[in-house]
């Protein structure tokens, strides 16, 4: 292979521009040896074409699932995702194996499972363009003028192993350009960080998503990254359980007109109380009007003639 053929530009199948997404009633479940997992119950989600968003929630909650699946690495066990025009859980491996070339960049947790360590920068983008290269049908942008974009300019000759770790991470995101996809699909890419390095990833972020359009979506633990996004989806117990937008959290109703109390609230509600519920154009008011309780012959509810008589 020569230096002339590992520098001209490759081409993919997919426009550049930023893709939307929807998840209608996601389910998936893994199976093991001993039992049924349930990872996602019921997702609804839908981001625009060319929006910004964290994934937040606790350990287990179903996030890298969700994304495992949004990235076309493996398909719901149930429930309706289209990414673009694609609807995934229809694709043949071969479509989807298209679609993570093209469509999708996936940035996994860890730069540097992202990168080959004794390629340059340049050689593991030029890589990255090669393997979706088949499908070609448009010229992509130098594997330079990707690492310009994430802030590395004039970095292509350098390897992982010379950077800083903020630097690491902005290589790993140019990685996940390479091939010009319409969703950026981004795992904890600033739990390894300082501020600085954290504030220069979301600096490269917010770059990539003005000036190509890419959809941007950020698996994090991290409350300020959510904050700088500007929309965080909460994802609990497998399905979205609030959502935050602009500083302000709300609940959020699913496809089956649930929604999620509070975690807070959940020692006072337990599941099966029972509540009334009145409603106006504008509010719902939910009063408890009896609680489960262990005594045992009463259907599981007691206190119905001593209500707590709480409002959430
Ligand atoms: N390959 C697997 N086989 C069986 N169960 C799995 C598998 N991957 C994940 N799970 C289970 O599915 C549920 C959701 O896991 P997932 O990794 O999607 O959550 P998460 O929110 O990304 O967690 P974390 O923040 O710790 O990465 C958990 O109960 C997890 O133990």
């Amino acid at each position: 292979m020569t230096a002339a053929r590992q520098d001209a530009p490759v081409t993919a199948a997919q426009p550049a521009e930023g893709v939307a997404v929807t998840c209608h009633r996601l389910i998936h479940i893994y199976p093991t040896a001993t039992g049924d997992v349930v990872a996602l119950s019921g997702v609804d989600l839908s981001i625009a074409a060319g929006e910004m968003l964290a994934l937040v929630g606790p350990s287990g909650s179903g996030k890298s699932t969700l994304v495992a699946i949004l990235g076309g690495l493996m398909q719901p066990s149930a429930g309706r995702v289209h990414v673009g025009d694609h609807e995934l859980s229809r694709l043949p491996a071969k479509g989807l194996a298209a679609l993570r070339g093209a469509t999708v960049g996936t940035v996994l947790q860890g730069a540097e499972r992202n990168l080959l360590p004794y390629l340059s920068l340049s050689r593991n983008i030029w890589l990255a363009q090669r393997a979706v290269a088949r499908a070609a049908r448009r010229r992509l942008d130098p594997p330079e003028a990707i690492l310009e974009l994430v802030g590395l300019a004039g970095a292509g000759a350098r390897r992982v192993g010379d950077l800083t770790p903020g630097q690491r991470q902005r290589a790993a995101l140019a990685q996940g350009l390479a091939a010009g996809p319409g969703l950026l699909l981004v795992d904890e890419p600033t739990s390894q960080l300082d501020v600085a390095g954290r504030d220069e990833v979301l600096a490269a972020l917010t770059t990539v998503n003005a000036q190509r359009g890419t959809t941007v979506v950020v698996v994090t633990h991290d409350g300020e990254v959510g904050a700088q996004l500007g929309r965080a989806v909460t994802i609990r117990d497998g399905r979205v359980g609030a959502e935050g937008r602009d500083g302000r959290d709300f609940a959020v109703v699913a496809g089956d007109g649930t929604i999620q109390l509070p975690p807070e609230t959940s020692a006072a509600f337990p599941a099966g109380t029972l509540f009334e519920v009145d409603h106006t154009d504008q509010s719902i008011t939910l009063r408890a009007v009896a609680t489960p309780s262990s005594r045992p012959g009463n259907g599981g509810v007691t206190n119905v003639d001593d209500p707590p008589d709480q409002a959430v």
